[in-house]
């Protein structure tokens, strides 16, 4: 029996302590729960959830989503089999109306989307990872990209650019790259606190430097990386979100960076040398949500050396990620499944990827749960890459340790460094 015979939602609370949106389905015996998470720095161009104008940060919203999956959902959804995944996220996008979800709210629609995979899973008895996979199977365990550094958006502090992550390049295994990126938190963590004062950490769990500078952060990390006993660049190089969307300035077509104003060729530059002056092997939005002429121009720099990994500019739309690859903007897409708004979204972004060659790179978000979902994604979908977030915070830990069963249970390959473009 895989037909859904129940769906309902209630609000949880998030790692940062708001709230959002959790939706089980039912069918008959087997049953499926997924918590959708929410961004901070989030884009203009994702699917639109339903949070705005609540008692608290975005409570009434999300008790709408909520009563949306309960009232509208919930009817078109009940009867269908929760393994035809296409035909119930098509099912769902048609009952909202939108493209971009904004009548019931993406985080309504993907709940249930979501949850419907974890009860195919159920019903099926088979792994979520090998559910969501396509006929050839799962794919590689990931190579995670790990949070050490935060700024921006998600730390109370002066650093602008957002994530400074370490790629544990040189790692054979998946354990193995955990384990090489938590001596690296480590070193970092003993060159910021003090014996007494731990180091203040942002919504990822990632150090709050006490420095503005990004040339500072990454010599920081550098300097952590070697304390470590790794070879920067050579065993573990850095990936770098710089989230660029929250400090440019459309009226004056400007970016405002740690109190300089740089205007693109100067903002293009900067991201040159960034890349020159430290073992980067990833950068993330160094440019505006809507620069197509900016990521274009430095796509043209350093995109064959370099992953230029759009999130923002490309939101995980197949139309954005179209026009991306047609321009030569960037090298790689990073996979949100909010952003899309259903599994079958996300997968088509996934494949779209991988058919022009560039690099998925399936992503957390800044507020979450332990909701482990992402970690199967990344192998059913055979993504190569993942990005989570620091190694010290349940939500996080909960998508790096269900990999870790994932690598016990299943023989795969782990995708190494290979899986960083350009190849
Ligand atoms: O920008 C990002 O890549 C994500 C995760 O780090 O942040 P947020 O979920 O706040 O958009
Ligand atoms: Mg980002």
């Amino acid at each position: 029996m895989t037909d859904i015979t129940a769906v309902d939602a209630w609000e949880v609370l998030d790692s940062r302590g708001n709230p959002t949106v959790r939706v089980r389905v039912d069918a008959g015996d087997a049953t499926g729960q997924f918590t959708v998470p929410a961004g901070a720095s989030t884009g203009a161009h994702e699917a639109v959830e339903r949070r705005d104008g609540g008692d608290r940060y975005g409570g009434r919203g999300v008790r709408e989503a909520c009563a949306a999956v309960r009232d509208d959902l919930a009817p078109v959804v009940v009867g269908w089999s929760v393994t035809d995944q296409v035909g119930v996220d098509e099912a769902l996008v048609d009952c909202d109306g939108t493209e971009n979800l904004s009548t019931l709210g993406a985080n309504a629609v993907l709940g249930v989307s979501g949850a419907v995979a974890h009860a195919a899973a159920d019903a099926t008895d088979r792994p979520l990872y090998d559910v969501l996979a396509p006929d050839s199977g799962p794919g590689a365990m990931p190579m995670p990209m790990i949070n050490v550094l935060s700024g921006g958006l998600h730390a109370a502090a002066d650093l602008p650019i957002q994530d400074f992550l370490a790629v544990p390049v040189g790692a054979d295994t998946y354990p193995e790259a955990l384990e090489t990126v938590w001596e690296v938190r480590r070193a970092a963590g003993a060159r910021i606190g003090s014996g007494e004062h731990p180091p203040p950490v942002a919504d990822e769990g990632g150090f709050i430097p006490p420095v503005a500078d990004a040339d500072a952060a990454f010599e920081l990390l550098v300097d952590a990386i070697r304390d470590a006993g790794y070879d920067p660049g050579r065993e573990v190089a850095i990936a770098v979100d710089v989230a660029a969307t929250h400090f440019y300035d459309a009226d004056r077509d400007r970016y405002d960076l740690a109190g300089e104003t740089l205007d693109r060729a100067a903002m293009i530059d900067r991201v040159v040398e960034w890349v020159d002056a430290y073992p980067v092997r990833s950068v993330e939005d160094p440019l505006a949500e809507d620069d197509w002429t900016g990521w274009e121009r430095l796509a043209d720099r350093i995109g064959d050396r370099v992953q230029l990994l759009g999130d923002d500019l490309l939101a995980t739309n197949a139309g954005r990620l179209d026009r991306a690859v047609d321009a030569g903007a960037a090298n790689a897409a990073l996979i949100k499944p909010n952003q899309a708004g259903t599994i079958t979204r996300t997968r088509r972004v996934v494949d779209a990827a991988q058919a022009a060659d560039w690099a998925p790179v399936v992503s957390a978000r800044s507020g979450e749960t332990c909701d482990a979902t992402i970690a199967d994604l990344a192998v059913g979908l055979d993504a190569g890459q993942i990005k989570i977030g620091s190694l010290a915070r349940s939500e996080r830990l909960a998508k790096y340790n269900r990999l870790l069963g994932i690598d016990r249970a299943y023989d795969g390959d782990f995708a190494g460094c290979d899986a960083l473009a350009p190849w």
